[in-house]
């Protein structure tokens, strides 16, 4: 196991360890959930506060024009498309994930054919949104084995559903050969990088991705509840109906005709009016990841992971995810009986992870704010909690409605 001294080390060599200085976490909390919920950083709240006081407040109606407001969801693609490997011009910030996916899925389906496919064990808005779409389109459903590969599908399916990073496991999926397999069988795989943006080097245009949707709030750091994004590929854009088709997909809005004729370029993915609040936080919060080299991040959120999982090995607990050294999402899984009460415990010392029936233990690693250190005093904590059963108290063990 690393001493605390090597985690030192590894701090003062570490490019991003003064990144930490962006975000508004107190002194002294060790926060390993933003695999979850990302932390404010300064540049978020500022912009977000600047939004609402002067944009809004004094621009009022004017700002539509005056702010940029109409163009902010296309300004934003622009800004994340960096994160993900495709062209500034193929992302937009808008709606939910669950919501992106449904106009996507809607979308392929229908020009498509065939059936719709999810994993057992995904995140379950995954195939929640898809049996949905099932039940009012026709188009069956296949709740498939978790990482089955395309070429293994059922026959009819043409649209499947898959996260990148696997929201419980950490597994990261092959990308390269779910792409290959998908191309020669017909089927457009819809890439759910809720877990992935933010974390790993991601180069989806390179791996052959046509499609993909992300969340704002988790690593992005946007805010609760933060815009979500939909990446189409170029050349698909104008070969796709959106299937929630409103007034500002319209190539001519401010026009108000009856009819709807959709916009050119990654505008057509849109439906209403933008959240310009939310857009704003979310715009404000990507300054973080300015300039930063995503290979590093993904690199340091490996060793943060081992770091943990070498003081799990210590304690016995049983894992849940790639094991050390093994290439893994931003967040490592420990398993444990007690897992719930013991993550309240942690959570009573400052040190926040999640939860996730029935027992699994998650801490979330964000390299733009932790350093090695504290993941090594976060495994000292683990030990102290488990081994003195610091746990065993009734306010730990008592389940809250959102964990
Ligand atoms: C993998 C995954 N997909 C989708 C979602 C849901 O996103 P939204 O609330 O934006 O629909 C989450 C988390 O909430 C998630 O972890
Ligand atoms: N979006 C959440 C919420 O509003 C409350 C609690 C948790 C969440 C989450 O995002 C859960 C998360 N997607 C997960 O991976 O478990």
């Amino acid at each position: 196991m690393r001493t605390r001294e090597a985690c030192a080390a590894l701090d003062a060599a570490d490019p991003l360890h003064s990144r930490r200085a962006l975000f508004a976490l107190a002194q002294g909390d060790i926060y390993l959930d933003g695999n979850s919920l990302g932390p404010p950083p300064h540049s978020a709240l500022e912009r977000l506060e600047a939004a609402a006081r002067h944009e809004w407040g004094a621009g009022l109606i004017g700002s539509w024009n005056a702010a940029g407001w109409m163009d902010l969801p296309l300004k934003l693609g622009a800004r994340l498309s960096r994160l993900i490997g495709v062209e500034s011009d193929e992302v937009i910030a808008i709606d939910t994930v669950t919501v992106n996916i449904f106009k996507l899925a809607g979308a392929l389906i229908a020009r498509e054919g065939g059936a719709l496919a999810a994993e057992a064990g995904e995140f379950p808005t995954d195939g929640h949104v898809l049996e949905g779409l099932s039940r009012i389109s026709g188009a069956p459903f296949h709740r498939v084995t978790a990482d089955t590969p395309p070429s293994q599908l059922p026959d009819d399916v043409r649209v499947l559903v898959k996260s990148a990073v696997h929201y419980k496991s950490a597994r990261i999926a092959d990308f390269e050969r779910w792409e290959r397999e998908a191309a020669a069988r017909g089927i457009a795989i819809i890439w759910d990088l809720s877990h992935a943006t933010g974390l790993v080097n991601l180069k989806l245009k390179a791996w052959g991705a046509k499609y993909a949707v992300g969340c704002g709030y988790k690593f992005l750091n946007g805010g609760p509840g933060a815009p979500a994004f939909l990446y189409c590929a170029r050349d698909e854009i104008a070969r796709l109906e959106h299937p929630v088709s409103g007034w500002l997909g319209h190539k001519q809005p401010f026009e108000f005709e009856d009819g709807y004729a959709p916009a050119d370029g990654i505008g057509r993915w849109r439906t209403s009016s933008p959240s310009i609040l939310a857009l704003s936080a979310l715009d404000g919060a990507l300054d973080a990841y300015d300039g930063v080299d995503m290979a590093l991040v993904e690199a340091k959120a490996q060793v943060l992971g081992d770091i943990l999982l070498e003081r799990a090995a210590s304690l016995g607990l049983e894992t849940a995810c790639p094991g050390l050294g093994e290439r893994r999402g931003g967040h490592v899984v420990l398993r444990h009986e007690q897992g719930y009460a013991i993550v309240q415990a942690m959570i009573a010392r400052g040190i926040t992870g999640d939860f996730r029936a029935p027992d699994l233990m998650r801490y979330g690693f964000n390299p733009l704010y932790l350093s090695h250190e504290e993941v090594f005093d976060a495994g000292a904590a683990l030990a102290e909690v488990i081994e003195t059963r610091e746990w065993d108290q009734p306010q730990f063990t008592q389940r809250k409605a959102v964990t």
